[in-house]
């Protein structure tokens, strides 16, 4: 395990797209797993300004995004569709085809958890999966629990979860209650995997995930076992390691 921390937000984008960056040049076909939430917002920032300067082409990158709320549509502002074009997709030239998000409007989505399996099985091997952690340790939309699940699969959110991203919705009723997430297996599978967190409030959840005891009450906490992890911090969510 690899841990960074940096000294300003500004650095912990530019390291994190440097990342990204670096992995499309050297693999133009690369396969990358996203994350949605707060966290990686500014590197996505940085990484669109690397298109935008002609660093980098998304013509033949392919994308899995690790999840999306059930029953909530594409359009809501709040959807993770929604998140992935306004801080992404619209911004460089990765064809819809190649961006991948779990449709969580499928009238059978049983079907779309194994359907989004296959086509990431047949994507090949995920290169990079970007992550970031929830304060009770989820990663993905995969919460605490006695057993975790390999493959994509319907999930009811946790309240804490539920509290947490109620800051983006006009009210926690409108928090969707279920999401569909890739499962850990799945995201331990990924070549590489960039944890990304930041703030002093995830600082006990990062000292759990990554020094503490490898459990499924703290799903983070099984990146310990990962060969090739790096996580990129700001000196607050690292004052605690
Ligand atoms: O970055 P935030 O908004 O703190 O969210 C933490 C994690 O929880 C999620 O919202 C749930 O998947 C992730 O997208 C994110 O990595």
């Amino acid at each position: 395990m690899n841990v960074l921390t940096f000294d300003s937000n500004e650095k912990l984008n530019e390291a994190g797209a440097n990342i990204i960056t670096g992995l499309i040049q050297t693999n133009p076909r690369a396969v990358l797993g996203l994350a949605t939430g707060g966290t990686p917002v500014g590197i996505y920032e940085q990484v669109v300004g690397d298109y935008r300067r002609g660093l980098v082409s998304f013509k033949n990158v392919r994308t899995f995004n690790l999840d999306e709320y059930v029953n909530l549509s594409v359009d809501h502002p709040e959807s993770y569709h929604s998140y992935m074009n306004k801080h992404l997709f619209s911004h460089i030239d990765l064809p819809a085809a190649n961006a991948h998000i779990p449709n969580g409007n499928a009238e059978d989505l049983e079907a779309e958890c194994r359907s989004y399996d296959e086509r990431i099985e047949d994507a090949g091997q995920i290169d990079l999966q970007l992550l970031g952690i929830g304060h009770n340790g989820h990663i993905g939309f995969n919460e605490p629990a006695h057993a975790l699940i390999k493959g994509t699969h319907i999930v009811e959110l946790a309240e804490e979860t539920r509290k947490a991203n109620a800051r983006f919705f006009d009210a926690i009723d409108d928090v969707p209650k279920q999401a569909l997430t890739m499962g850990v297996g799945t995201i331990l599978k990924a070549k590489m995997i960039l944890l990304i967190v930041r703030g002093v409030d995830k600082a006990e959840i990062v000292r759990r995930a990554l020094t503490g005891p490898i459990t499924t009450d703290c799903p983070a906490s099984l990146l310990q076992t990962h060969p090739h992890l790096i996580v990129l911090l700001d000196q607050e969510a690292g004052s605690l390691l």
